[in-house]
């Protein structure tokens, strides 16, 4: 039924601007800036090679900064395109060291984005171009965001012990001179949850005579442990966050890119590292209890919509969205001229060229969107014994 309220200019300009963040253009622009401003920051990452052996801080410095001014678009995307705001749930007495000391991040794996609201998180307390992750070998070859994680010291692991371990140890160790406050994330159910992979890893739990969970994969707590280990001294405390969205909402980077707006909660308890037994066995009952604590918060969110603790809404930082009008206004003008002398030339051959260049860009950015949907996840953690 139709109503008969007279829709306000208010409303008018509201749903145009919606109905603009929908439209194909927009997204080749904004993918468009995204992709060539990425390469670009690739290409001076590279530049900073020889700088290595000179000046490692200096090096490892500039490469948080143009890390920054890549990854802090896709915040700005989530903050100011999409209009989504992040609320924390956590002690007021913590909230004061957030960002102002090295951390290990463990957080739930439930959600397309929700890398992107740790990253947005990471921007709000100023870690963003230093904050790293233990991440799967095949996000390193992603196109411009895996390459920029090869500067930034991200450790990359095949989710083979044998294989990995004595890289994992020796990019930790790197860590303990590293000239910028960072945040570690771990995602130690090492897969994103999925129904399957959910009932494999019960039937795990059973088998380990282990409590089952009702919204978490079953830790696996072998990186934690040793992420522990070799941080001691490094990292001031283990940073325990749930994440959940309101209203059962099923996030997704295309939403995003759509201007959907998402309503992310996250509780955070902030655990001092010297409390983390130094035992492997004892580490991981340690973290299977934690990890129990984290299924009960999410049920009780479930239940209620909320997480315990007072709440806040940190403001969004200005840097991102200026860094991000900066890039495209950078990029948009020599894009315009090319298309002015286009039309100009009326040349077959450059409009089909640049058509080809259009569509290359939305079909990369599109494979690369691709990377985060859960329905891609690999198929680590089923059948049982795949590791
Ligand atoms: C104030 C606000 C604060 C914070 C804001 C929040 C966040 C911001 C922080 C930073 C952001 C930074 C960057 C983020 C950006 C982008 C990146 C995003 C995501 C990438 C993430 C990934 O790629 S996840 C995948 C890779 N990572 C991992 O795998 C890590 C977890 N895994 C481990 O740590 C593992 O231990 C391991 C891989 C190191 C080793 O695994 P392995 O299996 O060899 O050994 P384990 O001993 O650990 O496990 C074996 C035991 O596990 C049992 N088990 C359990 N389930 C299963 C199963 N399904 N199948 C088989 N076996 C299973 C098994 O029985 C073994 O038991 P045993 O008793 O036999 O040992
Ligand atoms: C202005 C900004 C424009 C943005 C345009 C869109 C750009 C596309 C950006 C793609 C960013 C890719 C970041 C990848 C991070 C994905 C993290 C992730 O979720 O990895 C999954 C692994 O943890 C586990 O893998 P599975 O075993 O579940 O398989």
């Amino acid at each position: 039924m139709s109503s008969h309220f007279p829709i306000s200019a208010e409303e008018g300009k509201m749903g145009l601007v919606q109905w603009l963040k929908g439209q194909f253009l927009c997204h080749l622009v904004i993918c468009y800036g995204f992709l060539v401003s990425g390469l670009l920051v690739n290409l001076l990452q590279i530049c900073t090679l020889p700088l290595w052996p000179i000046n490692k801080q200096l090096a490892r410095r500039i490469n948080c900064k143009l890390g920054y001014c890549l990854t802090s678009q896709s915040v700005a995307l989530l903050e100011w395109w999409s209009g989504t705001e992040v609320v924390l749930y956590t002690d007021p007495e913590n909230y004061r060291l957030y960002g102002k000391e090295n951390a290990i991040v463990v957080l739930n794996h439930n959600f397309e984005i929700d890398f992107l609201c740790g990253w947005t998180f990471c921007d709000i307390f100023g870690v963003l171009g230093a904050s790293k992750c233990l991440a799967k070998k095949e996000l390193s070859y992603l196109p411009v965001i895996g390459w920029m994680w090869y500067f930034l010291e991200m450790v990359f692991i095949k989710r083979k012990w044998e294989e990995d371990k004595r890289n994992f140890v020796q990019s930790l160790q790197n860590l303990r001179d590293y000239p910028e406050n960072f945040w570690f994330l771990l995602h130690c159910e090492g897969t994103r949850f999925t129904e399957e992979k959910h009932q494999v890893s019960m039937e795990v739990a059973e088998k380990k005579g282990l409590p089952k969970l009702k919204h978490h994969l079953l830790p696996r707590t072998k990186g934690f442990w040793v992420a522990v280990q070799n941080l001691r001294g490094t990292v001031a405390a283990v940073y325990c966050c749930t994440l959940n969205f309101r209203n059962n909402e099923t996030p997704t980077l295309l939403g995003v890119l759509n201007g959907e707006k998402y309503h992310p909660d996250l509780y955070v308890r902030r655990i001092p590292l010297e409390s983390i037994p130094e035992d492997e066995a004892e580490c991981s009952a340690w973290l299977h209890k934690l990890y129990q604590e984290k299924d009960k918060f999410q049920e009780d969110y479930s239940q209620t919509g909320c997480f315990p603790g007072p709440k806040v809404t940190p403001p969004r930082r200005s840097w991102a969205l200026i860094n991000w009008l900066g890039w495209t206004c950078l990029l948009l003008y020599p894009l315009c001229l090319l298309l002015v002398q286009l039309v100009k030339s009326g040349s077959i051959l450059t409009i089909l060229a640049t058509v080809g260049f259009c569509a290359a860009v939305s079909v990369g950015v599109r494979w690369m969107i691709g990377q985060t949907e859960i329905k891609r996840s690999s198929s680590y953690g089923v059948p049982l014994n795949n590791k």
